[in-house]
């Protein structure tokens, strides 16, 4: 249990993760904010470039190439895929803990890695000591991490829907669906024509249905919960929505059994789980600005089909939330410091 202040750093603080990262560390008890990087604000209060945080954090930006990183505790990038992975080695040799939002360490296999992100990996050796940073499945090794992938905003609302169903073996591991819906700042703060005001605004459409990156994220991870390898047909969406995903998940039963009670059993004692009550059907505001994931179990008319309903703040549990909830496994904090924040209505 560490009792003083831990010294963390942020590279990437203009973004989505980052300012939300921001908002949440603010007022964290056991956190002292030291560096926050932007290479294009470098010198700028923070608390200019965002109002939300004036009164709460008086540093300013600094260039990620001259910033101080060795000498804090920890250190998140809230960065775009392929930047972590380059100070990865420098960093951890310096001792610092690293949680990365974005990709490079959340699959293990390398090949699998760089078919899927284009690139060469820059340390395929420290992949075997990266854990995957999802605490209802890897709490124990989070613990002792030095190197935590934190997982993508559709594998964490996809899996933790799908875990209790495969654990128990419960479904054909071999047919399984996801279909999920994301609000826009999961694309992120950069400018992109797709996710324009009056593009993205009153529409809704899939993409990515050939193969979207986070499709062998999550197979990987249903693999490791189902014992054996999956089929798994996954479909995103964007949503005319800022926060929030809503994944519906579907799967067959081959055995009978109360799901009801083994989604309240499996999820009883996870804080940021929420089994919500039979027939219930969760929606996205009843999670935003939260670390909350909440959850409903159907199966239609009684017949051999089980279909999850899985929300989540895509910003929060899909990201920020969820790696302050990895830094404080890590340096033994109470799980929910920082996180007690009630969700946002209307
Ligand atoms: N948005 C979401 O819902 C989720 C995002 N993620 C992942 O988290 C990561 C961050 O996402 P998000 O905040 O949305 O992205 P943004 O595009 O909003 O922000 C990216 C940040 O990275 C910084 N940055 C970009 N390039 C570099 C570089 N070469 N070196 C250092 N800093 C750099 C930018 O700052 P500046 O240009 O000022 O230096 C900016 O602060 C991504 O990998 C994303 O995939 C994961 C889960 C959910
Ligand atoms: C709506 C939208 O565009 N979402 C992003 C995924 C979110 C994300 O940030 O990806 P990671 O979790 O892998 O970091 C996308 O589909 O590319």
């Amino acid at each position: 249990m560490q009792t003083s202040k831990i010294k963390v750093g942020i590279v990437g603080g203009t973004g989505y993760t980052g300012v939300e990262l921001l908002r949440i560390l603010a007022i964290h008890p056991s956190v002292e904010l030291s560096v926050i990087t932007s290479r294009g604000e470098a010198g700028l209060p923070v608390a200019d470039m965002f109002p939300s945080l004036r009164g709460y954090i008086d540093l300013s930006f600094s260039d990620p190439a001259k910033s101080d990183l060795a000498s804090c505790d920890l250190v998140f990038f809230a960065t775009p895929n392929g930047i972590a992975m380059q100070q990865t080695r420098e960093l951890l040799t310096a001792g610092v803990r690293i949680i990365d939002l974005a990709a490079d360490f959340r699959i293990q296999d390398v090949a699998t890695w760089e078919k899927w992100y284009g690139m060469t990996h820059a340390c395929p050796e420290l992949l075997s000591q990266a854990v995957y940073g999802l605490p209802e499945m890897n709490r124990e090794q989070i613990k002792g991490a030095q190197l935590v992938a934190n997982p993508g905003c559709y594998p964490t609302a996809v899996q933790l829907g799908f875990m209790p169903l495969l654990e128990a073996g419960l479904i054909d591991p071999q047919y399984l669906i996801a279909d999920a819906k994301s609000g826009v700042s999961g694309a992120g703060r950069k400018a992109e024509t797709h996710i324009l005001f009056a593009e993205a605004g009153d529409n809704f459409k899939a993409y990515g249905v050939a193969g979207h990156r986070h499709l062998p994220e999550i197979s990987q991870g249903l693999t490791n919960m189902a014992g054996k390898s999956v089929g798994l047909t996954f479909v995103p969406h964007l949503t005319p929505l800022i926060r929030g995903i809503h994944a519906t998940l579907y799967g067959r039963l081959n055995k009978e059994a109360d799901l009801q009670g083994l989604f309240e059993q499996r999820y009883a004692n996870e804080r940021f789980v929420d089994v919500l009550p039979k027939g219930a059907h969760p929606e996205t505001r009843s999670v935003r600005g939260s670390n909350q994931c909440r959850i409903a179990v159907h199966r239609p008319q009684g017949g051999d089909t089980v279909v999850v309903l899985s929300v989540i703040d895509n910003l929060v549990k899909g990201a920020a939330g969820q790696a302050v909830q990895n830094m404080n496994i890590m340096f033994g904090f109470a799980e929910n410091t920082g996180l007690e924040i009630v969700p946002l209505l209307p």
